[in-house]
């Protein structure tokens, strides 16, 4: 204990929410420090990350779309899991450079939030990842737990907290008591996922093909998935499928709505599921606790609303849901003593 204080003051310790679309990285007592997209710039046909190895996050995602042919952006993890190990390594690599610095010369423990629903394997790949590119100790820790965490909840007590994290590849459904997670669903369906179904429906409907960036544009401007009080319209440009020439059209927050009713209701399956499977004396607690939602996805308009219509539970949108499970990871690293019991050897919280 003493020596773990002693430690802390040479080392910046990190706890890194690794996601599809965007990784935090918070130091202790700091908060986040770097929010970057989880990108990377290679070379063609080769893992050789462009400008030296620091393609990485903000400079990378400005590449995405707009690649000449030798360059390719790419996103290491997919459907919130990681789909290419050596260039998440380079990226952490990257990451855990840019934090640490010169702040101190140990080498960090690092936290790292991961799906509850990985392998055994994919864990142990995490782990040696984190330690190949710099990190001292590495301890996992289930998003959902970092999520309730992040978001204040009292998952240590004998009463039933729920999370519902919608990221951008995954959601996780997570229903916690005494530390622990006691049912949980994971699917992958996300924000992407709602990006995606708007450039289906501008292909079909319109004929006009756009690309994820500017479908994510749509989203945030005028998506929902309740009915709003003033309905929105918004302009949108892409390139026809049939002259092959840019148009622009004019589309409703109505018609989106529809285009994300499939997305959405995978959604709410996954969290109808998870109460099914509920033990029931935490079900019963929910009544009184509600169900808390975070994830960038949270941010759709009327996605408490939808939650709420379905289980009829009272639905909490956590304060600031992007960064909810990064604070969760900070938290458990100020907090590590506390947790040690839960550790098993491999660092590996709540196995
Ligand atoms: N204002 C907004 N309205 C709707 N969606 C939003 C908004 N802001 C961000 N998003 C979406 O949130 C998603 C990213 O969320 P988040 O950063 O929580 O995911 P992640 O942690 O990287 O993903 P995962 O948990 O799947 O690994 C993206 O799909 C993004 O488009």
């Amino acid at each position: 204990m003493i020596l773990d204080t002693i430690l802390g003051w040479f080392s910046t310790d990190m706890g890194i929410d690794l996601g599809t679309c965007n990784t935090l990285v918070c130091v202790r007592h700091e908060g986040v420090v770097l929010n970057e997209p989880s990108v990377v710039a290679v070379r063609k046909g080769t893992n050789i990350v462009l400008n030296e190895g620091e393609a990485v996050g903000l400079v990378a995602r400005d590449m995405l779309g707009k690649t000449p042919g030798s360059i390719t952006a790419v996103r290491p993890l997919k459907d919130g899991v990681i789909s290419d190990f050596e260039i998440t390594e380079r990226m952490l690599s990257y990451f855990i450079r840019k934090v640490h610095g010169r702040r101190g010369f140990m080498r960090p423990r690092v936290v790292i939030s991961v799906p509850s629903g990985i392998t055994a394997v994919e864990r142990r790949a995490v782990i040696d990842s984190a330690e190949r590119a710099g990190a001292g100790k590495v301890y996992l820790l289930d998003e959902p737990m970092a999520a309730g965490i992040g978001a204040g909840l009292p998952i240590t007590e004998p009463t039933g907290s729920m999370i519902v994290d919608i990221g951008g590849g995954t959601t996780e459904v997570a229903i916690m008591s005494l530390g622990d997670i006691s049912t949980c669903e994971s699917v992958r369906v996300g924000g992407d996922n709602f990006d995606e179904a708007i450039i289906n429906h501008l292909k079909r409907t319109y004929n006009l093909l756009i690309g994820e960036p500017r479908a994510e544009q749509v989203k945030i401007q005028i998506g929902s998935a309740a009915p709003l009080e003033q309905e929105l319209t918004m302009e949108i440009a892409g390139r026809d499928t049939i002259s092959g020439l840019p148009r622009k059209i004019v589309i409703t927050s109505e018609e989106i709505r529809e285009a994300l009713r499939e997305p959405i209701a995978g959604i709410i399956e996954a969290v109808m599921q998870t109460l099914e499977k509920a033990e029931p004396e935490l079900a019963a607690d929910l009544i009184e606790n509600g169900v808390h939602l975070c994830g960038g996805g949270s941010l759709l308009r009327g996605m408490d609303k939808v939650i709420s219509n379905a289980t009829g539970l009272k639905v909490i949108a956590v304060e600031d849901p992007l960064s909810c499970v990064a604070r969760g990871t900070s938290v458990f690293l100020e907090n590590l003593h506390l947790w040690k019991d839960t550790l098993d050897q491999e660092g590996y919280a709540w196995e």
